[in-house]
């Protein structure tokens, strides 16, 4: 990565604006996953033994502009000081006075985490006045938050004009996995695209194929290929406007010379429910009342088959409607292929997919999983995220 990280400046005794993606999931007041709490912890921990006093800010939810008490972080403040073992002091704002007061209260090494920076409308609007007054708390400016990386907001790209501004560990790691996996791939490189609608994947398939030796495509938008190809799909999701675009990945992955693998057979159902009649067929025989949830057995030992043969796997998006326990065994066989894929470089692009990984307990035997859902989808696409784009150059 050619941008500074916290390695690359001297942080003892200064107030550091290190902003983190705390977006967490709660249930009535408790985290109820840390995950992304924990891959920061790298970099905190790092600066607190340099002796910054660190600042930390977050987003969690999507408030709008509003303060929603539900979505204050002091749970989020509580399940850090376990994880650190210290206390963590929280404020009820994100700047201003009584924040900056309590600021002067630190030493060095002390952490403070303050509210939900999405409480303020200046957030997400990039409000150059909200970015002046998180710099105002601070000396220095670290961004560790790559699963909000994609967002120009103020706590994400403003405030990184005003100080010295520099990259936290996990978004070191991040930048650095898929920067390479996209830029120099060990091979064969293979790229697996689930998920609901062809319309969110179109950049991220489009970017691939210039990229990758195998396609293999699952999970609803794989029906609208499936169409393309002159194949009935009962009731399964349909793009109806992307059926020519879909043919034309198809003859671009031809001329380019990538494998584009899609499901031979699918588990199709008379409801959209676990509960539902099911059975399965082959891709070319979807009765015109049922529609497609899962990949079947044939597909799901084919796609098997190629993930064990590949030196690196990235994999965004579910097989099926993995939610539902009758529809997720081809999301499952997938993981686990990934899992017995020992000789191969394993990328969880955030999201579903790494929901899924987690569900299947099968998180650890990935190589990594990106904590970022949007921001990994938006770098597979070939974008420059803004959070990273704001930060100095080595
Ligand atoms: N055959 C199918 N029919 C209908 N829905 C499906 C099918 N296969 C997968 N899905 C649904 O697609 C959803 C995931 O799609 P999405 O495009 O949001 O994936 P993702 O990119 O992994 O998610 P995220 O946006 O969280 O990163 C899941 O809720 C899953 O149930
Ligand atoms: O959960 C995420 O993907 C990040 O925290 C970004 O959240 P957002 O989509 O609400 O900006």
């Amino acid at each position: 990565m050619n941008k500074k990280t916290v390695r690359d400046i001297d942080v003892k005794g200064k107030r550091v604006f290190c902003r983190v993606d705390f977006n967490v999931p709660m249930q009535n007041g408790v985290v109820t996953d840390d995950t992304r709490i924990r891959a920061a912890l790298p970099t905190i921990q790092y600066l607190m033994e340099q002796g910054a006093k660190v600042i930390l800010a977050s987003h969690l939810g999507r408030p709008k502009g509003k303060v929603v008490e539900e979505m204050r972080l002091n749970a989020v403040a509580e399940r850090l000081s376990e994880l650190l073992g210290k206390r963590v002091v929280k404020t009820d704002e994100a700047y201003g006075d009584a924040v900056k007061a309590a600021i002067a209260e630190m030493n060095e090494g002390d952490v403070l985490l303050l509210e939900n920076v999405r409480f303020y409308p200046g957030e997400e609007k990039n409000d150059p006045e909200l970015a002046k007054a998180f710099a105002e708390l601070a000396d220095i400016y670290v961004n560790d938050a790559f699963g909000a990386a994609h967002r120009a907001h103020a706590s994400t790209e403003g405030i990184a004009h005003h100080l010295p501004a520099v990259a936290g560990f996990l978004m070191e790691k991040e930048i650095e996995v898929l920067g390479k996996a996209l830029s120099n791939p060990d091979r064969p490189f293979t790229a697996i695209i689930g998920g609901a609608k062809v319309k969110d994947k179109i950049g991220v398939i489009e970017n691939l194929l210039d990229k990758v030796d195998n396609l293999i495509i699952g999970g609803g938008l794989a029906y609208t290929f499936v169409k393309a190809l002159g194949h009935e799909i009962g009731k399964s999701l349909l793009e109806e406007d992307k059926i020519e675009l879909a043919k034309s990945f198809m003859e671009k992955a031809k001329e380019k010379g990538v494998n584009f693998y899609m499901p031979v057979d699918a588990v199709v159902a008379d409801d959209f429910s676990n509960d539902a009649n099911k059975k399965v067929v082959n891709i070319d025989e979807i009765p015109s009342d049922w529609e497609g949830l899962d990949i079947g057995p044939k597909t799901r030992e084919l796609y098997r088959d190629v993930i064990l043969k590949s030196k690196l796997v990235i994999w965004n998006g579910p097989m099926g409607v993995f939610e539902m326990d009758a529809f997720a065994e081809g999301t499952k066989a997938v993981a686990q292929a990934l899992a017995d894929a020992k000789d191969t470089y394993t990328v969880i692009g955030g999201g579903d997919s790494a929901a899924a990984v987690e569900k299947f307990g099968l998180a650890d035997k990935m190589d990594h999983i990106s904590t970022g859902g949007g921001a990994s989808l938006e770098f597979m696409e070939g974008k420059q995220l803004p959070g990273v784009v704001a930060l100095n150059d080595k």
